[in-house]
């Protein structure tokens, strides 16, 4: 049997996201570079659902390219929730606007511009939900500096956990980061986890 095409039918075989979002991924590949940075329906369906389950009234996202993510995972907050995201890409948070504004859950988004551990630096407040998706050289510092801001029971979901199998043979620095963070989880009594083999690498971790 050949099971390579079990992603495929996953993907086929879960419920699709919004029209906005179908548009979205559209018009990233039409408009932006490297498109292929955006995370894609399996992702973002999954980040939909945990947020819906978690129902979270503060969240942040690390790397927010043209916000399908972070439209996924404010479509599961509730009407009061609030989403920070961090972006780096002046052009990539405009395009978001432009989305966020003609989503019903668009008012939950802040998007802010700039590095996001100088972005850290300045949150005030406790988070109850959090997605790691930026570059990857920065995982480790990115999760030392979220873990104290989020919330007892508070998720943190990592994306790109694999790194596309080079955490099996570390060389690039960002292969090394992303290994190490995984490593670190594993062994972290702050924290409980479970590292999942789906798209590119699903971790998620629960704060004690
Ligand atoms: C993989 S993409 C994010 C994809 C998005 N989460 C999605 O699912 O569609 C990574 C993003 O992180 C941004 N980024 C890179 N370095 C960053 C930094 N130091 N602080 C904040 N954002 C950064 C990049 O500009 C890019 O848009």
């Amino acid at each position: 049997m050949d099971l390579n095409h079990l992603d495929d039918y996953c993907i086929e075989t879960t419920q699709s996201e919004p029209d906005l979002l179908i548009e979205l991924v559209e018009k990233t590949y039409s408009d932006m570079g490297y498109p292929n940075k955006l995370s894609g329906k399996t992702i973002g369906r999954t980040l939909k659902l945990l947020s819906k389950v978690t129902q979270p009234k503060r969240a942040l996202e690390i790397g927010m390219f043209t916000g399908y993510s972070a439209l996924s995972i404010a479509e599961g907050m509730p009407e009061d929730g609030e989403l920070i995201c961090c972006e780096t890409n002046p052009r990539a948070i405009e395009f978001a606007q432009t989305f966020f504004d003609r989503s019903p859950h668009g008012q939950k988004i802040k998007a802010i511009f700039g590095p996001a551990l100088e972005t850290i630096k300045e949150l005030k407040g406790e988070f109850d939900f959090a997605f790691i998706d930026a570059d990857k050289r920065n995982y480790l510092n990115y999760y030392e500096a979220i873990l104290p801001l989020v919330k007892s029971g508070g998720l943190i979901i990592i994306d790109n956990s694999l790194w596309q199998g080079r955490v099996l043979d570390p060389k690039e620095n960002s292969d090394i980061a992303v290994n190490q963070l995984n490593r670190l989880i594993a062994q972290d009594k702050r924290v409980e986890n479970v590292h999942l083999n789906v798209r590119d690498g699903l971790n998620l971790v629960v704060k004690h």
